[in-house]
């Protein structure tokens, strides 16, 4: 008798299973084609129960920031958006770019976290702290975003960055120039980081993608240490949406079809989605701050897309659970016996309406309020236990800390 039978279709790398998985001490004991018997039985028949999907592009602010969002506030809106974990950005205030205040930030995750979470060190000619840190992965600016903290020398902070280092590539000086920051600001310094990542052969994630030059500079270089997010807000946006409302100013900008064509295009050369989730408040956004929030809408706007037949459900599951795991050298979390019972369950029919009051992040708002969206992420299992279900959270803080290859 398991503690917990999950039953139902599960979609898992590039296929699907209808049977029951067996879950004891919140990993997965037994996976059958057979009925088992639990304690607690969830019968999922007629939704789609998919490995823990991750965004490893969040912002939580808290610490200086806490009216923009906090890690409680954040990580619950994560697990309603079917996200069981986040990679936090170091761009907070006060930067973590030390590492007592990393140790600061782990000390407020493990008591206030609902999803788990992998944290991040802001590298910036800091290198000495930055191996003190022993962060999960590092993070660098190539020029100025929310914070406008970058690197002096990005070269020698990416040689310096011990672990997987995501980066911000906007160039510095032409940000200077064309503050609206055209495409060439991003291509321009996408090219510069694959330079660099020719040179030093370290593993390079360079963060929401957002051009053409962009995207296809890097899949031309094909270097096998290199991977990329992008958004979807750069994939279902376009400036044309910016225009029409200035709520939609984010670094970098919304582009214009030309290049969202292209991230189609090469949409299945995409290895990791990711929100670039970056909360601030209206006051803050009228002020003119940068940012789009994105986890409670990322995973239903994909299963949307999935209904008008532009996306597979697979796509899903290989850019928001696969690679982010191979990318970032998780340990623990792929569907086998033995690992973690960690799930998203999604019911791909369902059609609602997005309602920012209706969430748990502290920017309710979004570009999509209003739109009718078909498909939505009904349940979050952390570890054999529902942590939401229909939009609630279930219980207590319970995110962990993501068992990382540490560099
Ligand atoms: N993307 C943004 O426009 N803003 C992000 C920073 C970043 O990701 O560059 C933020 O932290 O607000
Ligand atoms: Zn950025
Ligand atoms: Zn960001």
């Amino acid at each position: 008798m398991h503690e917990l039978v999950l039953k139902g279709k599960f979609i898992l790398r590039g296929e699907s299973f209808d049977g029951s998985v067996g879950i004891d001490n919140g990993r997965i004991s037994k996976i059958s084609v057979q009925e088992l018997r639990g304690e607690k039985e969830l019968d999922l028949s007629g939704y789609l129960i998919l490995p823990g999907l991750m965004d490893t592009h969040v912002h939580l602010r808290d610490f200086e920031q806490k009216d923009k969002e906090t890690v409680k506030s954040g990580t619950k809106a994560a697990l309603h958006g079917g996200i069981t974990a986040v990679f936090d950005m170091p761009n907070t205030k006060p930067p973590v770019m030390d590492s007592r205040t990393f140790e600061k930030r782990l000390e407020l995750f493990q008591r206030e976290a609902y999803a788990d979470y992998a944290l991040s060190f802001l590298i910036r000619s800091n290198c000495g702290e930055a191996k003190k840190a022993r962060a999960d992965f590092y993070k660098a600016f190539m020029g100025a975003s929310t914070g406008g903290i970058y690197s002096e020398d990005f070269e020698s902070d990416y040689a310096c960055s011990p672990g997987v280092l995501s980066v911000h590539a906007e160039d510095a000086e032409l940000i200077h120039e064309k503050p609206e920051r055209p495409p060439e600001v991003e291509e321009v310094a996408i090219k510069r980081a694959l330079e660099s990542a020719e040179k030093l052969k370290k593993p390079l994630n360079i963060c929401h993608v957002s051009t053409k030059g962009g995207i296809e500079a890097i899949l031309r270089k094909n270097l096998p240490w290199v991977s990329f997010e992008v958004t979807p807000h750069h994939l279902f946006l376009t400036r044309r949406n910016y225009e029409r409302n200035p709520l939609l100013k984010v670094y970098p900008p919304l582009r214009t079809e030309e290049h969202v064509k292209a991230l189609w295009e090469n949409f299945s050369r995409i290895p990791i989605i990711a929100s670039d989730h970056a909360p601030h408040t209206l006051e803050d956004k009228e002020a003119g701050a940068a940012g789009i929030p994105g986890l409670e809408t990322e995973v239903a706007l994909l299963l949307d897309a999935v209904n008008r037949g532009i996306i597979d459900i697979f796509d899903i599951v290989e850019k928001m659970h696969d690679n982010p795991i191979k990318v970032f050298g998780i340990r623990g979390r792929n569907f086998a016996i033995g690992n973690e019972a960690t799930f998203t369950v999604v019911d791909l029919k369902r059609e609602w309406t997005v309602k920012p009051e209706e969430f748990y992040t502290k920017a309710k708002w979004s570009p999509w309020e209003g739109r009718k969206l078909k498909g939505k992420v009904v349940m979050t299992i952390l570890r054999g236990k529902v942590v939401m279900e229909d939009d609630e959270i279930v219980g207590k803080p319970e995110g962990v800390r993501l068992d990382v290859q540490r560099g």
